[in-house]
C-alpha cells in the first residue's frame, strides 16, 4: 500500500451562523462550530471508519470533502483537488453513498438510472459495462435491474446505490451509514462487497456508521469525532485501551469453589464451577491464567473482549483526549 495521502484535512473548521428566536420579534445570532481544528490524512487504499455521536460533525466533514460545503478555515485536498473550488472535477474521482437517501431515480427501473449516470459522468462504454457487470454479479443484482427503484426493498436499493456510486471507478468512496436498516444477510453481503472492493481495486473508503460491527469487520483504522474535534485516530485495539475497558476471563474449575483470589483481577460472577473475572483490557491474560492455574484446579477457560459499543459509550461519556 502506498503512503501517498489521498485525503488531506489540515486544521479544518466549519462554523454555521444560526439565528435563534430570542423573544417575540428578536432573533439572536449564534455560531455552531460543527467541525473544529480537524486534521487527518488518509493514504490511498485505506478503509477508515469515521464515527461519533449524533451531531458530532461527521456529515459536515463528508460534505466538505465532496465540495458541497466550503470550510470556514483550514485546508482540504482530495486527490490533490480542493473540493469546494473544483467540485465538478472532483465528482469524477469520488463516489458517495448516503444510506438515508438515494441518488437513484425513484420511478425508473434501476438500469435506467445507471444509463443516465453513464451519460452524466461520460463513462466510456467498456468501463461502464465492466463495472456494471462486476456489481451485478457480486451484489446479486441481475433480477433487480428492470425493477423501478420505488419497488426495491431497502437492502436491494442500498446495493443499487452502492453500484451507482462505483460505475465511474472512483478513487475514493464515502459511505454514510451504508448498512442502516438492513437485515443481517444484506449487511453481510454489503460488507463482503466493500472488503473485496478495497482489497482488489484499492479503492479508498471513508465509512461513517453507527453499526460498530461494520467498523470491526472492515476497518483497521478508526477515527472518532465528538463536538467537531478528533478524539481518537488509530487502530481498534488502541480504542479499547483508551476506552479504559476491561476484558473478562471466564474460568471453569473442576469443582465448585469460593471466588478465586488473584492479583490484578476480580471475580464479578460465580455460577457453579464457572467464575467470571474482569481485568484491564490493556493487560495480557497470560500471567493471570498462569497464576490461577498454579493455585486452582482449572478445567477450561476463555477470554472475552469488551464489546466496542461499551468502549465507545465510555469514551463519549469520559471525553477522552486526542491521540495519534
Ligand atoms: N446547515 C447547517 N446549519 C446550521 N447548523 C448545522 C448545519 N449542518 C449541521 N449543523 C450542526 O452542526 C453540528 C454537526 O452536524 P453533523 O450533521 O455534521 O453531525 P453528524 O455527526 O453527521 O450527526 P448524525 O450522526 O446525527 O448524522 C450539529 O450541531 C448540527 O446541528
Amino acid at each position: 500500500m502506498s503512503a501517498e495521502p489521498l485525503i488531506e484535512v489540515d486544521g479544518v473548521e466549519k462554523v454555521f451562523d444560526v439565528r435563534r428566536k430570542a423573544g417575540f420579534l428578536r432573533r439572536e445570532r449564534h455560531e455552531v462550530r460543527a467541525v473544529d481544528s480537524l486534521t487527518f490524512s488518509v493514504p490511498r487504499g485505506e478503509m477508515v471508519g469515521y464515527i461519533g455521536p449524533n451531531g458530532a460533525g461527521k456529515s459536515t466533514t463528508i460534505k466538505m470533502l465532496t465540495g458541497i460545503l466550503t470550510p470556514s478555515a483550514g485546508r482540504l485536498r482530495v486527490a490533490g483537488i480542493d473540493p469546494s473550488r473544483e467540485r465538478a472535477g472532483l465528482a469524477h474521482r469520488i463516489g458517495v453513498v448516503f444510506g438515508q437517501r438515494t441518488t437513484l431515480w425513484w420511478d425508473l427501473p434501476l438500469i435506467d438510472s445507471y444509463r443516465l449516470m453513464r451519460r452524466m459522468y461520460r463513462i466510456p462504454d467498456a468501463r461502464y459495462a465492466r463495472n456494471l457487470e462486476r456489481c451485478v454479479e457480486l451484489l446479486d443484482m441481475a433480477p433487480l435491474l428492470e425493477v423501478p427503484v420505488r419497488q426495491l426493498s431497502l437492502g436491494q436499493r442500498m446495493r443499487g446505490d452502492i453500484a451507482a456510486a462505483l460505475l465511474h471507478d472512483p478513487e475514493v468512496l464515502y459511505l454514510d451509514e451504508p448498512t442502516i436498516g438492513l437485515d443481517i444477510v444484506s449487511k453481510v453481503k454489503v460488507r463482503e462487497f466493500l472488503r473485496d472492493l478495497n482489497a482488489e481495486r484499492g479503492t479508498t473508503v471513508l465509512l461513517t456508521t453507527h453499526d460498530l460491527t461494520d467498523i470491526e469487520q472492515l476497518c483497521r483504522r478508526v477515527m472518532v469525532i465528538d463536538h467537531g474535534r478528533l478524539m481518537y485516530d488509530g487502530d481498534l485495539d488502541g480504542l479499547h485501551e483508551l476506552g479504559g475497558g476491561e476484558r473478562t476471563l471466564v474460568v471453569d474449575l473442576e469443582r465448585e469453589l469460593a471466588p478465586i483470589e488473584v492479583e490484578s483481577a476480580r471475580v464479578v460472577k460465580v455460577e457453579g464451577v464457572r467464575q467470571w473475572l474482569t481485568f484491564p483490557a490493556a493487560h495480557s491474560a497470560a500471567p493471570l491464567v498462569a497464576a490461577i492455574a498454579g493455585r486452582y484446579p482449572l478445567a477450561d477457560l476463555s477470554v472475552r473482549e469488551p464489546d466496542i459499543e461499551s468502549v465507545i459509550a465510555r469514551m463519549y461519556a469520559g471525553g477522552a483526549s486526542l491521540t495519534y
